[in-house]
This record gives C-alpha cells, structure tokens and sequence, in this order.
C-alpha cells in the first residue's frame, strides 16, 4: 500500500495499530501522528521511526486519517478538524459510543467515515476490529480500511451500526477481560508456592497455548475443554467450580454492561 495514514490522537490504541502496521512491513514515512503534547510522539517516533506533529490539520492532510482521542474529546476535535477536509480523506473513527450520525454532523455528510473498533492486540498483529461503513464510503474505501486493518489482524464487517457495540464487547475491550484471568492465575498460582515469575510464565505460556490451539483445532472450543477434563480427575473439579459459580452468566452480565455502556456515553454526548 502507498498511501499515507494520518492518526489524530496519538495514545494507547494509535500506537497499538500504527506500532503493529510498522512491526507488520508498513514503511514508517507513510504514518503521522498527531497528540496535543509531546512525550508520547516522541516516543512513537522513537520506537516505530513514524512522522509526528503537534498540528491536527498537518495528520489530518493524509488520505486515511484515524480519529482516536477519547470519545470526550471527539465532537471537538472534529469540530476543528471539518474546514481541513476538502481534500476529502478516508476517516476512520476508532472510538466506542459516538454513533455515525455524530460525525456526519460534524464533519459533515459528505464524508466517507468508517467506524472501526479495534483492540490492543494489533500491537502484536494479533487484532480482531470490527468495521462499519457510512453510505459514502466506496468499495475501494472499504477495501482501503479493511487491508490498512488486516495489517495488525483480522477484519469484520458488520452492516448493522448497532453491532459495533457488539465488537466492543466481544474484541475492542475484550483483551482487558483475559489480562484480568491471567492477574488471577498468576496471584493464585503464587499463593499456592510457585515464585511470581513461574506462575506468570507458566500462565502466559497457557493462555496463548489455548488461543492457538482453539484457532487451529478441527473441534470446537467446548470438544477441546472436554479433552482436558479428565473424568474422576483434577480439571473438571475446576470447570464444576467456574460452573457453580455460574461463569456464562457471569461473562453474558460484564459483556452486557460493556455494551450498554457504549449506548450510555452515545446519550451522555447528548446523541
Ligand atoms: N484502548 C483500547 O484498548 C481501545 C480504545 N478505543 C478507542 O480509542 C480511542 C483512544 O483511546 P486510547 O488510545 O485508549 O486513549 P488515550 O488517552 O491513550 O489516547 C488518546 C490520545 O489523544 C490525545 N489527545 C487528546 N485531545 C487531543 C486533541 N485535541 N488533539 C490531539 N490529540 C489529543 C491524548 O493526549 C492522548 O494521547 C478512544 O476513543 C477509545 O474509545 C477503541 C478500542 C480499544
Ligand atoms: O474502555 C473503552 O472505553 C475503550 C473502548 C474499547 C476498549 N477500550
């Protein structure tokens, strides 16, 4: 790919998704980020050799330019950012809660918008995004987002803007729901007499181990669960435990508010 990427809000999810473009062979002149200070940028530029600038209007002069400030901060940004757009860029708006009629009023209706959410794990080139596009948008826009994405994982379209808040749940914060098993394991492992960096080895080691093993498998996840549980033994008194304590209604609630939250901060915004 050739064109340039400009990211407007240079934190924790830019440098996840333009660090994993880099790591993934995309060439460093391509990309500039924007941030209202400087530690960060300096940093960016540091590590990935990016073009930075503290200017909103010099990134937003790229053809894909990536909105990713918090979603307080949005309705500002691009209100500041709409008389700078003749050039009609690509926009990507990786921020959860702000519906697509939001930007449209700011921008402007004219724009192609895409929203996107993505998770951390594109650092690694291991994200899952999820991608909705505005009636602007052309199919080589669509094509445009989806390989810029595909770069740092995988990509799903979904046609309904509604089922962003569905991504959220399930990719954009999802990462944060298997770092807090890990906290778990590894404290757990711990008190039970392994030294800290044992139990935090051994539960990384595991968890991707998992991972990999439920993407690459024939069977399914719950065949592949049942494969470890031996009958009479040690695993199925700690799946009776998760079960008891009514794990799926557990997940299906934090994954509910998750969502509902999303619906929240789009009201909050007054949308
Ligand atoms: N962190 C995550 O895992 C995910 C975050 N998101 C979305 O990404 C967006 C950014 O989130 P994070 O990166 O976590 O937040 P962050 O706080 O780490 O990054 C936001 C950056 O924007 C900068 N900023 C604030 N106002 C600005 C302005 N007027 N002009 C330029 N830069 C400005 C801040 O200095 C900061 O560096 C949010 O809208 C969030 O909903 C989406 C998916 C996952
Ligand atoms: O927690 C948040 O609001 C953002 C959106 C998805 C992940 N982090």
């Amino acid at each position: 790919m050739s064109y340039r990427i400009g990211f407007i809000g240079a934190g924790n999810m830019s440098a996840a998704i333009l660090g994993g473009m880099v790591k993934q062979g995309v060439a460093p002149d391509r990309i500039i980020a924007s941030n209202r200070s400087t530690p960060k940028l300096e940093a960016l530029a540091g590590e990935f050799g990016i073009q930075t600038t503290t200017d909103n209007h010099q990134a937003a002069g790229a053809d894909v330019v990536v909105l990713s400030v918090k979603p307080q901060m949005m309705k500002d940004v691009c209100l500041d950012l709409a008389p700078h757009l003749d050039h009609k860029p690509t926009i990507v708006t990786v921020a959860a809660g702000i519906p697509m009629a939001s930007y449209e009023q700011w921008l402007g209706r004219d724009h192609a918008i895409v929203r996107c959410m993505p998770n951390t794990p594109s650092l690694v080139g291991k994200g899952a995004s999820g991608l909705f596009a505005n009636a602007q948008v052309t199919d080589a826009q669509r094509q445009r987002v989806e390989s810029m994405m595909q770069a740092v994982g995988i990509t799903a379209w979904v046609e309904q803007e509604a089922l962003i808040d569905a991504v959220i749940a399930v990719a954009g914060s999802a990462p944060a729901y298997f770092f807090l098993m890990m906290e778990a394991m590894i404290d757990q492992g711990e008190a039970m007499g392994l030294d800290r960096a044992t139990a935090r080895a051994l539960t990384l080691q595991t968890a991707a181990g998992a991972a990999e093993l439920a993407a690459t498998a024939d069977v399914p996840v719950d065949e592949l669960r049942r494969r470890v549980m031996s009958p009479g033994g040690t695993t199925e008194q700690a799946v009776f435990s998760f079960e008891a304590d009514d794990i799926r209604a557990i997940v299906a609630r934090a994954m509910t508010r998750c969502a509902n939250r999303a619906a929240e901060m789009a009201q909050e915004m007054g949308n």
